[in-house]
């Protein structure tokens, strides 16, 4: 790559004749610097470390993540600038890091998606997932209720398309796909988020800044499926009355154990503008979008080429510190049957 761009520094030196007294008249090209790069692989991380050193070719030096990425057909996780050195990690072979469903394990206020990547919402709360007809959404967010449903979290599933999810009301509570039993439902879990909020402050133990988990409280979520379809079947001032809500919820929700996980084709910034998007801090975009898609989910200033693959529950994520990598949701084998299992469990 250094050599291919030229990205080092030469210096013209005469070619010394055999009778060092006769003087030469033919000058050769020399190198006089070449940029220091190391790498190593581990655990299916490759590091690649890129010296600083000020001079003429510091600049792509600096951005070489779309280089390396198209290059290595890799995926960056990070960049970061130390004392003297850029570090790029990229992983290599990212299909090799998926795992299947019974590997998902929510503990610890984290959930485990892929081998070496999770959703840790205590820290970085609320997931917005994207995608077309047929990538993977329907069986992701089963996926996350399943694992859920493991824990002591309570759930609350809202399908207003009366699909997939709505099918669960008959062997769990609170799934709803009716237009006033779903804002029912966003207005209880609102009520029931500020109330907590209050009561923590009063329990034995409580301490400013910790959070519900550290009193030993459950965590909440809220699994809001079509969401701008939803929306769009409201008038005005109901879905002002539920933006305004779901608003809050996702800003005060992290410290109370209230997390949001809100699904839809595109996020049409209609119904997730004035930053809303920005406090979801899981963003993943499955199977074939289009760049505004992508714009939709991750922001439109970003720097990544998404290519399509041909394969189920594969997309990008972001999982909350802005670096947009390949994604696999955990692997579902064909006999796994969602209803039975969810039905065990919420026995
Ligand atoms: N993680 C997975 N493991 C195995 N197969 C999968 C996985 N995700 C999706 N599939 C396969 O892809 C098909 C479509 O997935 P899914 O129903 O989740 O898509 P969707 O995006 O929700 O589409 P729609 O909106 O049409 O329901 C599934 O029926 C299943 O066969």
């Amino acid at each position: 790559m250094i050599l291919d761009n030229q990205w080092y520094v030469t210096k013209q030196v005469m070619n010394e004749r055999f009778f060092k007294d006769i003087p030469s008249s033919k000058a050769k090209e020399q190198i006089s610097h070449f940029p220091k790069m190391y790498y190593r692989y581990e655990k299916g991380m490759i590091h690649i470390q890129v010296e600083i050193t000020l001079g003429k070719y510091q600049e792509p030096l600096l951005n070489l993540e779309k280089k390396l990425e198209s290059g290595l057909y890799c995926e960056l996780v990070s960049k970061e600038l130390h004392d003297s050195y850029v570090e790029y990690v990229l992983f290599y072979d990212m299909i090799a890091n998926r795992i299947s469903i019974d590997e998902v394990i929510a503990q610890n206020g984290s959930l485990k998606l892929m081998k070496s990547m999770g959703w840790e919402y205590d820290k970085l709360p609320h997931m917005l997932i994207a995608g077309g007809t047929g990538g993977g959404k329907t069986y992701f967010i089963l996926t996350l209720i399943e694992a859920l449903l493991k824990t002591d979290a309570k759930l609350y599933i809202l399908d207003p398309k009366n699909a997939d999810l709505a099918d669960l009301s008959t062997v769990m509570p609170d799934v709803y796909y009716k237009k006033e039993d779903m804002m029912a439902s966003i207005d209880q879990f609102y009520e029931d988020m500020m109330a907590r909020s209050e009561e923590m402050k009063q329990m034995e133990g409580y301490k400013t800044g910790e959070n519900y988990a550290y009193l030993g409280l459950a965590p909440h979520f809220l699994v809001f499926d079509e969401y701008v379809a939803f929306m769009e079947m409201l008038a005005s001032k109901e879905s002002t009355a539920v933006l305004t809500k779901l608003k809050q919820i996702v800003m005060l929700g992290r410290q109370a154990g209230f997390f949001l996980i809100l699904a839809c084709q595109r996020p049409d910034a209609k119904y997730l503008g004035d930053g809303i998007r920005d406090q979801f801090n899981f963003r993943v975009a499955l199977g074939r979008m289009s760049e505004l898609g992508y714009g939709m989910v991750f922001g439109s200033d970003v720097q990544k080429q998404f290519f399509l693959k041909q394969i189920k529950g594969r997309g990008y994520v972001d999982k909350g510190d802005n670096v947009i990598t390949e994604f696999y949701t955990p692997l579902v084998p064909k006999d796994h049957d969602f209803l039975k299992e969810i039905e065990k469990l919420a026995q």
